[in-house]
């Protein structure tokens, strides 16, 4: 078994390469895609720690690359990728307090999504330059995987963007990112509804498997293998970086999660042998997952706006990805969990647990206290959905191996929220103030299939 061919979740695809995976999105069963295995490089990691960002990123992606993309092409294109960042060392690990944050906000949108969106965007281009034709990308946001997406993609020949974003509930920053952008491939639908009826519209559209071939659609969303991938290279990073400066042996991440796109790339990472000793979900009042990671029950509620708008999601695309390694990588036993969850909106697993996960909730008072608290300490500004990670990883300080907090965004894109913990908009970026006059252009919409179809059928 291959790390470089793919197979699906519910076990209904042939098995694919990473070009047909990237193509594909969703898998065309329903279920998400997967390397067939994944390879343990612990041998490897003696000589991965001196590299720089972009060497690791192409050690650590290539096994799953295979030779669906030539060597030099793929170094190309990750160098490309990361020259958008603000900052050589990509991902700057710095010591706050009783943590270390590892700044994943330096890339052209200010969140962690740039990571992916821009190694994607470049990624399709390189296939659709092979291939030929022309990609329609649909993808649903609650505010930063939209913005980073338009932003890997802008401009690019051959390929048009439709993004779905909730409403009122992401915020006004965030959603200038997406609505100034005057490219004309460019296309953002609010929606009115939450990001879980966007999420769930998105899968919809792509299992409508006619319409998916016809308008070649193509997913930005961490449904999409190549997403995660790219971000299974930090939590190799940020280790090294916090070994380098604490000597620890191992170390906990800390992840706020509300897709579990991320905090699945560090459970990847750990399968791959990264020295991560914990890894750390944080929630905020959306907490399907941290009372999944307690109690074994996965079940949903209604979504409830935060601090962390980003963050608030119920149904978390990627959990189907988890589940399939927890039930022993048994697609006929995801099938069934997926169905009862479709059915009851419920699912329980009694196994025991897993106990590389600690999981906690931050809700607002909490996100509030943390944000001032750094501030005062440490003159350094958390955005809230870090404050979420940062205030569930205290609760798991205290044994030797050093914690690593993920800084998901820049403080600047959620101005509101540190106004409120802070007394005034302390956070600001010169590239979010330039978005303030400029006009903007977006359409209002219902989460509905046909709808979404119909719009993406009169636009390209
Ligand atoms: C700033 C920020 N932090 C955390 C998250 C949660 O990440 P994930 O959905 O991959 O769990 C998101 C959204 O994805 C985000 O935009
Ligand atoms: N928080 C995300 C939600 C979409 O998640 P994705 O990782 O599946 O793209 C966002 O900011 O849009």
């Amino acid at each position: 078994m291959s790390a470089s061919e793919y197979v699906s979740t519910r076990g209904g695809v042939a098995r694919v390469n990473f070009a047909d995976a990237v193509m594909m999105g969703l898998a065309d069963d329903g279920g998400l895609l997967l390397p067939a295995a994944i390879p343990d490089m612990r041998a490897q990691l003696a000589s991965w720690r001196s590299l720089s960002y972009s060497d690791l990123a192409y050690a650590v992606m290539s096994p799953f690359v295979g030779d669906a993309i030539p060597a030099a092409a793929l170094k190309d294109i990750i160098c490309r990728s990361y020259a958008t960042f603000a900052t050589p060392a990509v991902v700057p690990v710095r010591r706050c307090g009783r943590v270390h944050i590892a700044e994943l906000f330096h890339g052209p949108t200010l969140a962690f999504k740039d990571v992916a969106l821009q190694f994607l965007g470049n990624v399709f281009e390189h296939l659709l330059t092979q291939r030929g034709g022309k990609l329609n990308i649909l993808g649903a946001t609650s505010g930063d995987t939209g913005s980073a997406a338009i932003h890997g993609v802008r401009g690019k020949a051959g390929v048009d963007i439709f993004i779905m974003f909730p409403d009122g509930r992401v915020s006004p920053l965030q959603e200038r990112q997406m609505t100034t952008v005057p490219d004309a491939n460019v296309h953002c639908i609010a929606i009115k509804g939450t990001f879980d009826d966007g999420q769930r519209v998105l899968k919809e559209v792509f299992n409508d498997l006619g319409f998916k071939r016809d308008y070649q659609l193509g997913a930005v969303n961490s449904v999409n293998w190549a997403r995660v991938l790219a971000q299974v290279v930090y939590y190799f990073w940020s280790a090294f970086r916090v070994q380098e400066a604490t000597g620890a042996a191992t170390v906990q991440v800390s992840v706020p999660t509300g897709n579990f796109g991320d905090i699945f790339a560090g459970y990847i990472a750990v399968r791959m042998g990264a020295p991560i000793r914990r890894l750390v979900l944080a929630t905020n009042e959306n907490d399907i997952l941290s009372r999944f990671f307690r109690s074994g029950e996965y079940s949903q509620g209604a979504v409830c706006p935060t601090l962390s708008p980003s963050m608030d999601i119920q149904v978390a695309s990627n959990f189907e990805r988890y589940l399939y390694y927890r039930v022993g990588e048994n697609s006929d036993r995801v099938r069934e969990l997926m169905a009862a969850f479709a059915r009851d909106k419920k699912i329980v697993i009694t196994d025991g647990g897993d106990s590389l996960f600690a999981a906690g909730r931050g809700d607002t008072a909490m996100t509030i206290e943390t944000i001032r608290r750094y501030y005062a300490a440490e003159k350094y500004i958390l955005d809230p959905h870090t404050a979420v990670g940062v205030a569930v990883a205290e609760q798991y300080l205290g044994d030797d191996a050093p914690m690593i907090c993920l800084a998901t965004a820049h403080p600047a894109k959620f101005s509101a929220a540190i106004e409120q913990a802070l007394g005034s908009d302390l956070a600001k970026h010169p590239a979010l103030e330039a978005l303030k006059d400029l006009p903007v252009r977006r359409v209002l919409l219902e989460p509905d299939k046909r709808v979404i179809e119909d719009y993406v059928k009169a636009t390209v």
